[in-house]
């Protein structure tokens, strides 16, 4: 219920490419700039548990199937502060003919300056889907290049492990992604990397859609001075002590950037 209202919302956001979304999307609440991360995969993977990670850094262990809620939050990226939204999705489904996303899924998608893709390592199913999602995600986007990370999460459980974390790696490297495994229930700190790369990108993203498809000489000059990520890595991402996530005292509640715009 409460994704149908957020993707309501979202579906009044500015069309991409307008030029009141070439204005809007880069700034947040008190003219921050702002990064919008959706957090896609199959059903189970720990898509609301990375979430809830990554704002709180708290594992909870149980949470709402299909919570599909947005989430707001301050944090620091190379000394700016940024203001993000995470929206978390319900599970994708695999039909006959291929992924199910539906119209809300999909609308979430090109809200977005950044996607996660998420599959478990206890779920082959789920990180087979990681190339038909990454290719559904590009499509929604087609003309920009959408920065894309894949997280394999349950990382701890290795007695019923069923995809190797090199196999993700490689996968994540042919589509040109950083990757990063993780265990949500036992390292935060994995979690706070692979979001703090997206907002890195995201943010570089944001500004080229703001800049425009005719400034593409600002564009590769704003990547550079970006140092967007291109090279996935294992483990490898580490932040200075500069990198510090603001972290709210109360938790926000899912929807509200979006209630206080409207
Ligand atoms: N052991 C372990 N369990 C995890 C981990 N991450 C999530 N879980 C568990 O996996 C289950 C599913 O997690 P969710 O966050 O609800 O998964 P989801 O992808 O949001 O699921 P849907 O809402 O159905 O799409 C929960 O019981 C979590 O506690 C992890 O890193 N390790």
């Amino acid at each position: 219920m409460r994704l149908i209202q957020n993707m309501c919302t979202i579906a009044e956001y500015p069309a991409p490419g307008s030029a009141a979304a070439a204005a809007d999307c880069c700034l947040g609440a008190a003219g921050r700039r702002l990064v919008k991360i959706a957090v896609v995969g199959a059903s189970g993977v720990g898509k609301t548990a990375l979430v809830v990670r990554f704002l709180t850094k708290r594992f909870i262990g149980d949470y709402e199937r299909n919570a599909g809620n947005l989430y707001t939050r301050q944090v620091q990226v190379e000394g700016e502060t940024l203001a993000i939204q995470v929206q978390d999705t319900p599970g994708v489904q695999v039909r006959e003919n291929g992924l199910s996303c539906g119209e809300p899924l999909n609308r979430c998608i090109r809200w977005a300056d950044a996607v996660v893709i998420v599959f478990s390592v206890t779920d082959y199913q789920s990180y087979e889907l990681i190339g038909q999602l990454h290719q559904h995600v590009q499509q929604l986007h087609l003309g920009s290049r959408l920065p894309v990370v894949v997280v394999a999460n349950k990382a701890d459980l290795l007695h019923v492990k069923q995809v190797d974390p090199q196999l993700g790696l490689q996968l994540a490297s042919m589509l040109g992604c950083s990757f990063y495994e993780v265990s949500v229930s036992e390292n935060y700190n994995d979690v706070y990397n692979a979001f703090h790369v997206l907002c890195k990108e995201g943010t570089a993203c944001c500004t080229r859609r703001a800049v425009g498809p005719g400034k593409q000489s600002d564009d590769r000059l704003l990547t550079a001075a970006m140092g967007r990520c291109q090279t996935p890595s294992l483990f490898s991402h580490r932040w200075s002590s500069t990198h510090v996530l603001e972290l709210e005292k109360t938790p926000s509640f899912p929807g509200d950037f979006f209630s206080e715009r409207c």
